[in-house]
């Protein structure tokens, strides 16, 4: 997996790839690894999928609870805390490894919740099995007062970098949008594996496979079965 998050000039943008894996097998191509929180906060999730799927279902219960209850939106560093509480309880194993990010009235914020419980909060970040060759990206291209345009765009090549180059990441891009009006989701933003037409057919020709022996049994050859309950 790999998943990232960048902070640009009016929002906060996070991505991820589509690969989900079972040890060495390629278990989903397309899965989806960006989850809602609330309208103006949204989850990149690294771990076992099961963990962060139902680790985010309820913390955005929990929020939405809170925010009920304070008559107020919610706040992300409030999500950021109610994760890291969840987590840190649980020891590390919950495998939840995630980039929570958001706009709310105190501004733009963008956190990593790792497994045993530990935060950290950056202009840009990234996680999973892929987070270093995501991470060679943002090194060598971030740059302050980044344009929304920009920063989709270094999400993007940064979750790239981990589909080419880390074999837990593959297959196609998703990325989410969030500013203080609205939050777009751009699921399979980017295709960059998706499957040509065969350069040849690899049919079969019949006869391939020698017929030993051939037995036809006609429908009205076989007796009337008699079912249990005529008894
Ligand atoms: C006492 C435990 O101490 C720890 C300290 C640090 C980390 C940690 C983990 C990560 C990380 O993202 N690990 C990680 C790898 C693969 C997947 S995966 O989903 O691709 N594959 C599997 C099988 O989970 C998820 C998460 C990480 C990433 C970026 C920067 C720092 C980081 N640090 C873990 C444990």
């Amino acid at each position: 997996t790999t998943i990232v998050g960048c902070i640009y000039d009016g929002g906060v943008v996070i991505a991820a790839d589509t690969r989900a894996t079972s040890g060495p097998i390629v278990a989903d191509k397309n899965c989806e690894k960006l989850h809602y929180i609330s309208p103006n906060i949204w989850c990149a999730g690294a771990g076992t999928a099961a963990d962060t799927e139902f680790t985010t279902a309820i913390i955005s219960s929990q929020l939405e609870l809170h925010s009920l209850s304070t008559g107020r939106k919610p706040r992300v560093v409030t999500c950021m805390t109610l994760l890291k509480q969840h987590l840190f309880r649980y020891q590390g194993h919950i495998g939840a490894y995630l980039v929570v990010a958001g706009v709310d009235p105190t501004g733009t914020h963008l956190f990593t919740v790792h497994a045993h419980g530990s935060t950290d909060k950056l202009p840009y970040v990234t996680m999973g099995s892929g987070s270093l060759a995501a991470m060679s990206v943002f090194e060598t291209q971030w740059k302050s007062k980044l344009t929304q345009d920009e920063a989709v765009k270094l999400c993007a090549d940064a979750i790239e970098a981990g589909i080419w180059n880390d074999l837990g990441s593959g297959s196609n891009v998703d990325v989410a949008i969030i500013t203080a009006e609205k939050t777009t989701l751009k699921r399979n933003y980017i295709k960059p594996n998706e499957r040509t037409q065969k350069l040849k057919s690899y049919a079969f020709p019949k006869g391939t496979t020698a017929v030993l022996n051939e037995k036809i049994i006609r429908k009205q050859d076989i007796g009337n079965f008699v079912t249990i309950h005529d008894l």
